[in-house]
């Protein structure tokens, strides 16, 4: 029996819930922000990211967040449209909120940085009352991005697509996503993100992410004991991203996977982890291994940090396969 048990009728594979922002990706690359005069604009924040590479990837999706009454707020509704995302869940919000955007630096690229506006942003005004539970149990997984519990109302709202989840045996991953400038306090992120992983399927997070939810007090803990913590609770699966070193899976049923990765012709670096959680996330709702699940998360992570953007630049799944052979 596989790992993890996907409800195969449903009609949505996957659920993103949280954030929808802009990307504004430096075009003079390889310089500081305060020399950057130009800058390509793409729909932006990790849940959002990795539902539109899961829909590139030939997967039914859906998204539960609220956008902007803005021209940036419809710029975000029609792309995920163009994607083929189910937008009937996202709504506007009419308070007075703002787009969040995401000013990208690429000094080199090893030496990238994101500059974070997110005052008064409409992803962060997701109610409790927007999270339908008829919509839910239509699907196969929901994605919920940590940073989306950084404050109220949204907080709650995730709470309560949790509960749904839950309820209907739909999958639960969680991605970490920590995002400085969102939260207020350490302990804040330590103790939300805590209640939603030990109620999650799958979790996802680098190094750093993992130690903010195990409270260490800045003692670094080790990647297996990180997963047995989890595995107390409901994961089945806890992946540990290392970067350009690669990533670790650990299984409730024993396995260490450690995952490959890809040569790259590295533009800046940001975006790896959402499309390497795309891909794998693909890859297991296609019934395979979490290693090859991994190897498909690597090969996607590669062509996205070679590009421009993270959004736009997600690959189709003849392209992965494409170049998994070519480096063989
Ligand atoms: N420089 C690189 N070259 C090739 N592959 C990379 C590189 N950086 C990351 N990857 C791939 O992407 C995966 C995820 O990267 P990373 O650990 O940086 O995620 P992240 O911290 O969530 O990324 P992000 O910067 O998007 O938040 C890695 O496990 C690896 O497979
Ligand atoms: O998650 C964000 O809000 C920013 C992303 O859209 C950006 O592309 C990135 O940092 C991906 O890792």
């Amino acid at each position: 029996m596989s790992l993890i048990q996907f409800q195969q009728h449903r009609e949505l594979d996957l659920i993103g819930v949280g954030r929808l922002c802009i990307d504004l990706n430096a075009n003079e690359i390889n310089r500081p922000m305060e020399l950057t005069r130009t800058f390509t604009k793409y729909v932006g924040g990790s849940p959002a990211n990795i539902t539109i590479a899961l829909s590139k990837l030939g997967k039914k999706t859906g998204f539960i967040g609220r956008i902007a009454d803005d021209q940036h707020g419809r710029f975000i509704m029609n792309y995920l449209q163009e994607c083929g995302v189910d937008t009937s869940n996202v709504v506007k919000d009419l308070s007075g909120s703002v787009t969040g955007l995401v000013f990208t630096e690429i000094k080199s690229p090893e030496e990238c940085s994101i500059l974070m506006y997110r005052d008064n942003v409409a992803d962060l005004k997701l109610e409790p009352g927007d999270v339908s539970e008829a919509y839910i149990k239509r699907a196969k997984a929901i994605l919920i991005s940590g940073t989306a519990l950084a404050k109220s109302p949204s907080r709650e709202a995730v709470f309560i697509a949790l509960e749904y989840a839950r309820k209907h045996d739909v999958v639960v991953i969680f991605d970490i996503d920590y995002r400085p400038r969102t939260w207020v306090s350490l302990a804040e992120v330590g103790a939300y993100c805590r209640l939603v992983a030990e109620k999650s399927d799958i979790i996802l997070g680098g190094r750093e992410e993992f130690d903010l939810l195990e409270d260490l007090a800045g003692q670094a803990r080790d990647d297996r004991e990180t997963a047995n913590m989890w595995f107390e609770h409901r994961a089945k699966i806890v992946l540990v991203k290392h970067g350009g070193a690669g990533s670790t899976a650990f299984t409730r049923d024993g396995q260490v996977l450690k995952g490959v990765t890809y040569k790259a012709n590295v533009v800046k670096t940001f975006g790896a982890g959402d499309s390497f959680a795309g891909a794998f996330i693909y890859g297991l709702m296609n019934g395979l291994s979490v290693e090859e699940s991994q190897r498909l998360g690597a090969a996607s992570a590669s062509i996205v940090v070679s590009s421009h953007s993270s959004s736009d630049a997600m690959p189709t799944i003849e392209k992965i396969q494409a170049l998994i052979q070519s480096a063989n």
